[in-house]
């Protein structure tokens, strides 16, 4: 009688949860090596507490073993502990990494900034936060298709080119053409097989490319000790949390974080500061989702090296308060939005 339950291991305030499955149609579609899609299913958390309400949105990922019930259900869990108090200083010792602990973890971080006043920029100790360079991704097609998506593009500084193994040396080419003076990072999505890395590597640099994302899949990682390269490499899907990345090191220039492998922003922040102690470089990244997905990553993006936080130009509509985005740039969220 009156002890609290064995579940119970938060001292905040009681909150109340409500969680949301929402399906945003893509314009056209959208290809990478792994299938194609219209619509970006998307999950969103809200937190309140009963005057003020945080909201975070998550991608789940079924490569990661990620289905939407089950990141539903997951943060479903959480209920009788938020409602006795659990905060987001605890929320790792309830769930792992992953796209579930990231639309809570979002949405603490925006509650707190409404409870407090301050900005979540604010509160992690950065400077204003400014318009950051954002890539734009070229969806997986043939040569010519995707060079003349890349012309049509062109109005963006940096593209990112989806590849998918054969064929690629072509689709380089044909982009590189297309668009002489455009910066170019491309992303194979684990589809490269090992004996074609070198030599689609070798391609990448002398086309004028700046980084290869995830060329092999990652059980594939120890080749690329032995792999050598003029360019970056950059991790994706072999990346997740800050516990894994000394694993790339030697293996890989660059590791892409995104908040949905990291479990939120308070994991993403910490990742980019081990990333850097590792010497591994930065880039941001994203599922595709809203502005509200994006929003928190912004943080993450004012010191990260490569920032691909393209999501919200792929749907046809994107949520109000959305973040806007000119002349390649992508500019920090309003407090209507997010934090
Ligand atoms: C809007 C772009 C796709 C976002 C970004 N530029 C990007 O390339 N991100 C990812 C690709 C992730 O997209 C996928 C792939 C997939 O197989 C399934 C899904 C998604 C997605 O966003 N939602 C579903 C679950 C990258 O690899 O860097
Ligand atoms: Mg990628």
């Amino acid at each position: 009688m009156g002890s609290e339950p064995a579940e119970c291991i938060g001292d905040g305030k009681p909150l109340t949860l409500s969680v949301r499955v929402q399906h945003w149609p893509i314009r056209g579609n959208f290809t990478i090596a792994r299938g194609s899609k219209t619509e970006a299913v998307v999950v969103l958390a809200e937190l309140s507490d009963g005057s003020a309400t945080g909201r975070g949105e998550c991608v789940p990922y079924a490569r990661y073993g990620e289905s939407v019930d089950g990141v539903v259900a997951a943060i479903e869990s959480l209920r009788p502990e938020l409602d006795c108090g659990l905060d987001r200083s605890r929320l790792a010792e309830r769930l792992p990494p992953g796209a579930a602990r990231n639309a809570v973890d979002c949405a603490f971080w925006d509650l707190e900034a409404k409870q407090t006043g301050r900005t979540v920029a604010e509160r992690v100790g950065l400077a204003p936060l400014r318009p950051v360079p954002t890539a734009y991704t070229i969806s997986l097609g043939e040569p010519a298709v995707m060079a003349a998506q890349a012309r049509e593009a062109s109005a963006h500084p940096l593209l990112k080119l989806k590849l998918g193994g054969d064929g690629d040396a072509d689709r380089m080419r044909a982009v590189r053409d297309a668009v002489p003076d455009t910066r170019l990072i491309v992303d194979a999505n684990e589809a490269w097989a090992p004996h074609q890395v070198q030599s689609l590597l070798a391609m990448a640099a002398k086309t004028g490319i700046e980084l290869v994302e995830q060329p092999l899949p990652a059980d594939n990682d120890a080749l690329l000790a032995d792999v050598a390269h003029d360019i970056p490499i950059c991790a994706d899907e072999s990346a997740h949390d800050s516990l894994l990345l000394e694993q790339l090191v030697g293996r890989y220039d660059a590791v892409n974080i995104k908040l949905d492998k990291a479990g939120g922003l308070t994991e993403a922040l910490r990742m980019s500061d081990r990333a850097r102690s590792h010497e591994l470089k930065i880039m941001v990244g994203c599922m595709v989702a809203t502005s509200l997905a994006m929003a928190p990553a912004i943080l993450v993006a004012q010191t990260a090296d490569w920032i691909d936080l393209d999501g919200p130009l792929l749907l046809a509509r994107d949520r109000d308060n959305g973040l806007a985005f000119a002349n390649g740039d992508v500019y920090p969220p309003s407090p209507k939005l997010w934090g």
